[in-house]
């Protein structure tokens, strides 16, 4: 895309950071993440379990109560917290203080669940993603999106963007929309496709790593455990979503001669986290 600054190796390398021998995972950042519903479940288990497998030292999910059991079996490294409410989530209560959260895969749009999203943006200072059913929960009600701190990440895909920010009828007045929401609310836009680009403020960044094997269900939502785990390592927004978008590509670039386009799916996204994320330091070498 013209105009668009172009991500790679070189330019993450630039701030990358390894991990430091004396580190232990009190310091290594607390990852939160909410969301899942029935039969949704399954979203917040590949966010959860992608935010641990990227270096994070700790990860909660507060998730509805049926989703106690899937979870805690799932990924016993995963802490777990459950609403009051059996199918939905109805009020975000944790008590502990987690360095960033990410909100929104299986969420789905009770009106309920839009209450308790409203109730806890007006308290949440924390660094925070917001991925699907947030963004719709927020598409149906704009005015809540004054409420987001200061770089939140948004990461739409393209039916999330338009929810948004309405239609457009060129590629031009997509971005130029993107743009003025970006910049009206303070927001960093993941703009989720082939390519991605991250959109701050006029500032455009486009991907280079991913192909089309990441077409597939849960793949934005191992996305935000990502982008979420990097934000808890202090990463900067900014740097923490353009990091998380290429190392998320970049494992499907590694998996394909492997696994083919048909038979990746987003579990391997995370099974191909540590070979990317050992590329990135090779390549540092
Ligand atoms: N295993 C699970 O539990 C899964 C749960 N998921 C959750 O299901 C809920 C619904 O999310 P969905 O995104 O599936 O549904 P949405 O209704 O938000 O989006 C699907 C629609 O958007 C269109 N769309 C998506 N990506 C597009 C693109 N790049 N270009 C053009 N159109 C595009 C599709 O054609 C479709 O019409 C979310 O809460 C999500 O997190 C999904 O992530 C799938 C996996
Ligand atoms: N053809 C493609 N090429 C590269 N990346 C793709 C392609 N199709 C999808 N992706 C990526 O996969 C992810 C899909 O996210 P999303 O639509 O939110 O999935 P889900 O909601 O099922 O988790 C995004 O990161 C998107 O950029
Ligand atoms: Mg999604």
């Amino acid at each position: 895309m013209k105009n668009s600054i172009l991500i790679n190796k070189k330019s993450i390398l630039n701030y990358y950071k390894t991990t430091v021998a004396t580190t232990h995972k009190g310091i290594q950042g607390h990852s939160l993440l909410i969301g899942g519903s029935y039969g949704k479940m399954g979203s917040i288990c590949l966010s959860s379990k992608a935010a641990i497998k990227s270096g994070c030292g700790l990860v909660t999910a507060f998730i509805p109560e049926c989703g106690y059991n899937i979870v805690q079996i799932s990924i016993p490294e995963v802490m777990v917290l459950t609403d009051v409410s059996n199918k939905f989530i109805t009020k975000i209560n944790f008590d502990f203080e987690p360095q960033a959260i990410g909100i929104g895969p299986g969420l789905g749009t009770e009106s309920k669940t839009q209450i308790a999203l409203c109730d806890f943006l007006k308290v949440n200072l924390n660094p925070m993603v917001i991925d699907a059913d947030a963004l719709n929960i927020l598409g149906l009600n704009p005015s809540w999106l004054s409420l987001l701190q200061p770089k939140t990440i948004c990461t739409p895909h393209l039916k999330e963007l338009e929810r948004l920010i309405g239609k457009w009828n060129s590629e031009t007045e997509k971005i130029a929309k993107t743009i003025a929401f970006s910049k009206k609310y303070n927001v960093i836009i993941v703009l989720k496709g082939a390519p991605t680009l991250i959109i701050d403020n006029e500032t455009i960044y486009e991907n280079t790593s991913g192909n089309a094997a990441l077409a597939t269900a849960g793949s934005g939502d191992v996305l935000t455990g990502i982008i979420t785990s990097l934000l808890a390592q202090s990463y900067d927004p900014l740097q923490a979503a353009i990091l998380g978008v290429y190392i998320h590509g970049l494992t499907s670039d590694i998996a394909l001669p492997e696994t083919g386009y048909q038979s990746f799916i987003a579990s391997d996204i995370i099974n191909y986290l540590d070979k990317a994320f050992l590329s990135l330091e090779e390549y540092q070498k």
